[in-house]
């Protein structure tokens, strides 16, 4: 059965009509398109399963899938996908659309994400009819926890405004669940995709070299799944290095790059709390893309789990005594020094840690954390300085340092007035009135009304000629916002 595949790539060139291709499912990988055309050599394009029933493992996922799918109404909650990269995700995703027979929306992660580009393209898609006739069409967010900078905020509005006006199923994807914004937390319901085991991979690549006619030992194709860390995509990948150029593939053929297995810096924090030898230790942490000056801030937040003072100390002195020599390889710019920060850093925090292992949950660095923060008020500020000058027609240096004081002093007599004639939400608001509390309800308030004032006008049909009406009397006018009239009105 055919999948159709609208695939809209937010880079700030989505075509105005929303270009679609179609792509029937071949689990065979015949190629159709230009696209796949392109990526017949690549294995995991041409292997990437078309049903559920070809994704391996992950059994209670797909059952989640599968029942949220068929239960699927207006109102159901959307499901976020999460779990290391190269397990399946992504497939599942296409996997369900096809078996359920519906068009798929797909919408790629990008920098350029913005408000309006998501309402424009899934905010329709999402509440009219499938083109092709389908039933449904299934509007897959990927990356969803890759919204950042000041797209950031208005994009993952959007998102939640999206699912909840949706008229179609939306599946977001993420890696990292605790990188997602926690307003698409509390909207989604997640569904956990694990690492793969060895023993289920193996058949798979079986199956695959069957296809490809390669003959392949069984040791060779063991050591590929062992290697691969649980992500299929790196076993696939490895499978087709190993095989260039062979129509025999043995143990000793095996082309494992640790790089492929693209090991998660999750995976290293536990490993060096878990006391994994020392060599793999290294080798996971070459294989982890983040540098050491990534590195150390994770696992010096991480060491609160280190319950033992004294170990702490420990970790920390290695913590610390790694940080220099970071230091002296910028200022320095001898990069050759890294590895004495790596080692530092991981053998002596494995030391101090005593293969303890973590318990807690793993936590990216609290000043990251704080940084979120610092980066979501810079975009706050921006956009309020943005719709302050566009408002009064005066530039915003003006507006700063002339303006500024005394609109807060009028905002914070009249916010319902100010944040509905600028269109504020809750944190610009907030900007102004530093109390979040009191931000937030004067937003509901003005929605109510507006929502009160749009359904009366529904209802009241216009009368022909209005009447005239008395000038309102000078206690009774709202303020609005232009340079003319802002201080006319008070
Ligand atoms: N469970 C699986 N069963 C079969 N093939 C798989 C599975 N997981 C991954 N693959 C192979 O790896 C490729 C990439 O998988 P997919 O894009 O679904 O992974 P993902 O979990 O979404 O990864 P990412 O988070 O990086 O997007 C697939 O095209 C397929 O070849």
């Amino acid at each position: 059965m055919d999948c159709r595949e609208v695939r809209y790539f937010l880079n700030g060139s989505a075509p105005p009509n929303h270009q679609i291709t179609s792509r029937p499912s071949t689990h065979s990988g015949a190629s159709v398109t230009v696209a796949s055309e392109i990526t017949a050599q690549d294995w995991t394009e041409k292997y990437r399963p078309h049903s559920l029933t070809d994704l391996v493992g992950n059994g209670p996922a797909v059952r989640e899938l599968v029942d949220w799918a068929r239960s699927w109404k207006v109102g159901s909650p959307p499901l976020i996908l999460h779990g290391k990269p190269g397990i399946g995700k992504t497939s599942a995703a296409h996997a369900l659309a096809h078996d359920m027979e519906w068009e798929i929306v797909e919408l790629n992660a990008s920098d350029q994400r913005t408000k309006a580009v998501i309402e424009r393209i899934a905010g329709t898609s999402s509440a009219t009819r499938s083109l092709s006739g389908a039933e449904r069409k299934l509007i897959i967010l990927d990356e969803a926890d890759n919204l950042h900078g000041t797209a950031d905020r208005g994009g993952a509005r959007a998102i939640i405004e999206i699912i909840r006006t949706s008229r179609q199923p939306i599946v977001l994807i993420a890696n990292d669940l605790y990188g997602l914004a926690k307003e698409l937390k509390a909207i989604g319901e997640p569904v956990q995709f694990r690492a793969i085991q060895a023993r289920s991979i193996v058949p798979r690549l079986r199956d695959i070299c069957r296809e490809e006619e390669i003959a392949c030992s069984p040791a060779a194709l063991t050591k590929i799944a062992e290697n691969a860390g649980g992500d299929v995509r790196s076993a696939v990948n490895m499978l087709q290095a190993s095989a260039i150029g062979r129509q025999e593939v043995d143990e000793e053929d095996v082309q494992s790059s640790s790089k492929d297995q693209r090991a998660t810096i999750f995976d290293l924090i536990a490993a060096t709390f878990a006391g994994k030898p020392d060599v793999d230790l290294l080798n996971l942490n070459r294989a982890v893309d983040d540098t050491p000056d990534t590195v150390v801030q994770w696992i010096e937040g991480n060491l609160h789990a280190l319950t033992d003072p004294t170990a702490a100390a420990k970790a920390y002195a290695a913590v610390s005594r790694a940080d220099e020599w970071i230091g002296l390889t910028y200022r320095r710019q001898y990069y050759t020094l890294w590895r004495y920060a790596n080692a530092t850093m991981l053998l002596g925090v494995k030391a101090a840690a005593g293969g303890a292992g973590i318990r807690q949950r793993i936590m990216p660095p609290s000043r990251w954390r704080r940084m979120g923060a610092a980066r979501k008020q810079k975009a706050v500020r921006a956009s309020v300085m943005q719709k302050l000058s566009r408002a009064m027609d005066l530039p915003q240096h003006t507006i700063r340092e002339e303006y500024l004081t005394l609109l807060t002093l009028l905002i914070e007599d009249h916010p319902l007035a100010f944040a509905r004639n600028l269109d504020l939400d809750a944190d610009e608001l907030n900007f102004f009135l530093h109390d979040k509390q009191r931000a937030r309800s004067v937003i509901k308030e003005m929605k109510a009304l507006q929502k009160g004032l749009k359904k009366k006008e529904e209802t009241v049909p216009e009368p022909e000629e209005p009447p005239a009406a008395d000038p309102p009397k000078k206690e009774e006018r709202q303020p609005t916002l232009n340079q003319a009239t802002l201080f006319d009105s008070f």
